[in-house]
């Protein structure tokens, strides 16, 4: 609390924290705020109180790093917020900015609520894996109904201004000063009864069908939570509002509310808060970063290729409200590339429409399409989006060398190529740098911003200033093949497909990924992403197809095992769901539903015949295990190696583009939670069965952090350069 001012015959309470621009409550914090409206309540002068927050930012809740620390603060704004409500002089919230978590809950127990137009509001700490613990699921569903409270709650959703006036939520909107209006309309209620106001004393609004909704509420709630404990939870503290007294109510969501504060998911839930914040804040092994770096203004971007991906890419653009020129090689690509980016941009604006907001693409002057390269003359970013192949990127950039005005930057969408080899070819190799969308690209948070040898820091801070402006979430990256996402995908696909070949089921292994929380297996996955992609790049690299050596063995190359089983599948045409057919069976090429194929089945019995490979039973263990633990080896090479700058990167870059489970942390913090001891002595135990499998070694660097003693994940790092002499 920084300011009490005595206004005329009003108490003007500003709760704050001084030294941070966002509000969020510290236990000094709350002592003043309870300290602050007693002195209210005992001053007779004082006749109606006002709550706000300072430099236009209402709260963002209780602070989040008090979960994990030993006295927990933040847990005693439940009773503050009762003695807000049971104050005898009124109290009216002054909602500006933002109003979230423990902050949207002390103004349930305000009297009244005005906001400014502008304000946001929400409950978002299902998104940290817990439930409004100050009282607000049973004050919510009293004010708003069940449905509006449950969607809020077990959702994490923000809402806007005019939305939270439809729902009831708040009482005013206004353009203009929010404190004062506040502050008059306490005035005008000085002296008038307060009972109908205090939420506590309100029932919740009946349906007529209320077991009924809960019922089929707790399905969609549960679907969607995939494996997270959360939503669930929020679900059973509403129920207890329409089943019980306002006191009892509270009791149950406190229980509910302590077990997930003891939970794994929410410490999982909070790191992955944290570590989005901290990717942020990017540096390099040369020490740029934001510090160092200024990004450029982009007032004009181009996009080359209108695929599946540039047609994401361009969408993003627009959306992002940054004037695009969309270029296709000939007129024929270029009218299937303009219809099909004209559909997605109307799909988004009906439904930025919902929200209240307008989506402006018909204008020439915002998105252009064209043929021919001197459009891009003036523009100052360019993606290319073309198809994977060196030889094409090349001959693109080296084009933009010589048409783009000298200042522009030049990105890459690639999701493994190299980008020196890229830059190369260019007569300015300080601005190419690698942007991997991630499909669908205007979907999808994840943006990996991969810098080559050259890339200059400006270029690295004008591409996250990129992926902050299309709302993605940009992380700073090194070259390497397949970057960070793609190279810890490698060994696990590998892994899921070795599985198949001693006895597993493409359907056993999904699964098991997914019962441990994947939104999608990593056969289903492949399906999806269509098997001739990575049939492509294996013909690319020798491993298979015309170029591969006469006499090499089907099942190894260059002395390691190989498995030839995606190959075998695309030379039968079964490129997944594209063609109907891959992994599984779909209903019809470009179907979405997968079936398991007894063809298959078959199919991988044969090959175990042909290559005299013993079926035998895989458990549910050595499937997860396999499959992970070979990904986060891979993730401490990376490390290791300076290409990420710390196991966050590595995360992030997991939960955003690859369907981590976020209530597990991400690949690095889930090591953390098994114990590297764990993983190490089961890689080591998994290496000697298989000792042509190279990516079953254990990393360096994770024997050494066993060796150091497993020091916490916030210290990995620092152990990098440190000698360890029981190695
Ligand atoms: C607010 C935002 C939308 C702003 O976004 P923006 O993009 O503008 O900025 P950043 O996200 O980059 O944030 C800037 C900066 O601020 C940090 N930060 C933001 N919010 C918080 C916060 N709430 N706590 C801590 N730090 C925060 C952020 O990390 C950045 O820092 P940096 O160093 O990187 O610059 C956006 O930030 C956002 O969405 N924030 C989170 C909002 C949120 O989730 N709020 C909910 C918090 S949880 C809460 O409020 C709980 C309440 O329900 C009250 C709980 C009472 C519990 C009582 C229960 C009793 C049970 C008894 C159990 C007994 C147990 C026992 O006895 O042991």
């Amino acid at each position: 609390i920084q300011n009490l001012f005595i206004w005329n015959r009003l108490f003007l309470l500003v709760f704050c924290n001084s030294t941070e621009s966002l509000i969020y409550f510290s236990l000094a914090v709350l002592q003043a705020l309870e300290d602050g409206l007693k002195r209210a309540d005992a001053d007779p002068s004082v006749k109606a109180v006002t709550i706000c927050g300072e430099n236009g930012k209402f709260s963002a809740g209780a602070d989040i790093r008090g979960f994990s620390s030993p006295n927990k603060q933040g847990l005693g704004l439940g009773p503050i917020v009762s003695l807000i409500e049971r104050s005898e002089k009124p109290v009216v919230a002054a909602i500006e900015g933002i109003a979230l978590g423990g902050g949207l809950e002390v103004t349930l127990g305000c009297h009244y609520r005005i906001a400014h137009v502008q304000a946001r509001m929400g409950l978002p700490e299902v998104t940290i894996g817990l439930l409004p613990g100050a009282e607000g699921t049973q004050r919510l569903p009293r004010l708003i109904g069940v449905p509006a409270a449950l969607d809020i709650i077990t959702t994490g959703r923000h809402i806007s201004a005019s939305e939270a006036l439809k729902l009831g939520l708040v009482d005013e909107v206004v353009e203009e000063n929010t404190v004062e209006a506040a502050i008059r309309l306490a005035n005008r209620l000085i002296g008038q009864p307060l009972g109908h106001r205090r939420l506590s004393l309100k029932p919740v609004p009946k349906l007529p069908n209320m077991e009924a909704f809960l019922t089929e509420a707790l399905v969609k709630v549960k679907k969607r939570a995939q494996g997270c404990l959360a939503p669930e939870l929020c679900f059973q503290a509403i129920k207890a509002a329409t089943e019980q007294p306002f006191a009892d109510g509270v009791r149950k969501e406190r229980e509910l509310f302590n077990i997930l504060l003891t939970s794994g998911q929410a410490k999982a839930l909070q790191y992955a808060f944290f570590a989005e914040r901290a990717v942020e804040k990017w540096t390099t092994p040369s020490g740029a970063s934001w510090k160092t770096a200024s990004p450029q203004p982009i007032r004009k971007a181009a996009v080359i290729g209108l695929g599946t991906m540039g047609r994401g890419i361009v969408t993003s653009l627009v959306k992002a409200k940054i004037p695009v020129v969309a270029l296709e090689q000939d007129l024929e690509y270029l009218n299937t590339g303009r219809k099909a980016v004209m559909l997605l941009l109307e799909r988004e604006a009906m439904k930025m429409e919902q929200g209240g907001q307008t989506l402006d693409f018909n204008n020439p002057a915002r998105l252009q399409f064209a043929v021919d390269f001197d459009v891009l003359r003036d523009v100052d970013l360019v993606i290319e989006a073309v198809f994977e192949n060196m030889a094409l990127k090349k001959e693109i950039f080296n084009k933009l060398s010589r048409i783009c005005k000298p200042e522009a930057f030049l990105c890459t969408n690639t999701s493994a190529l190299n980008i020196d080899e890229i830059a190369s070819v260019t007569s300015r190799p300080q601005q190419v740098i690698g942007t991997h969308f991630f499909s669908p690209a205007h979907v999808m948070r994840l943006l990996e911003i991969i810098y080559g040898r050259h890339t200059s820091p400006t270029t690295i801070a004008t591409a996250m200033q990129l992926a902050k402006v299309m709302k993605k979430v940009g992380v700073v990256v090194g070259n390497c093949f397949g970057f960070v996402g793609n190279r810890m995908m490698f060994p696990y696909v590998q892994q899921a497909v070795f599985l198949l070949e001693e006895g597993s089921r493409p359907e056993d292994v999904d699964q098991v990924l997914e019962d441990f929380g994947f939104k999608i297996g990593p056969f289903r996955m492949s399906d999806l992403a269509g098997l001739d992609v990575g049939w492509r790049s294996r013909k690319d690299q020798g491993l298979t197809g015309p170029t591969l050596a006469p006499g090499t063995s089907a099942r190894q190359r260059h002395g390691y095992r190989y498995s030839p089983l995606p190959d075998l599948l695309c030379e039968k045409g079964r490129f997944g769901q594209k063609t109907g057919k891959g992994w599984y069976q779909y209903e019809k090429a470009g179907g979405r539903t997968a079936k398991p194929d007894p063809w298959i089945h078959s199919f991988l019995s044969e090959y175990r015949d042909t290559h005299q490979i013993k079926t035998r039973f895989i458990d549910q263990e050595e499937i997860l295990e396999r499959c992970l633990f070979t990904l986060i080896n891979e993730g401490f090479d990376i490390l290791a190696e300076g290409i990420a700058s710390g196991p966050e990167h590595l995360d992030v870059v997991y939960i955003n583009g690859y369907g981590w489970p976020k209530h597990r942390g991400g690949p690095m913090f889930y090591a953390s939670t098994v114990g590297l001891p764990n993983i190490l002595a089961k890689l080591q135990k998994y290496s000697e069965i298989h000792p042509d499998v190279p990516q079953l070694r254990p990393s360096a660097f994770l024997k050494k952090l066993v060796a150091m003693g497993n020091p916490p994940l916030n210290d990995w790092m620092s152990y990098l350069h440190r000698q360890s002499n029981k190695l």
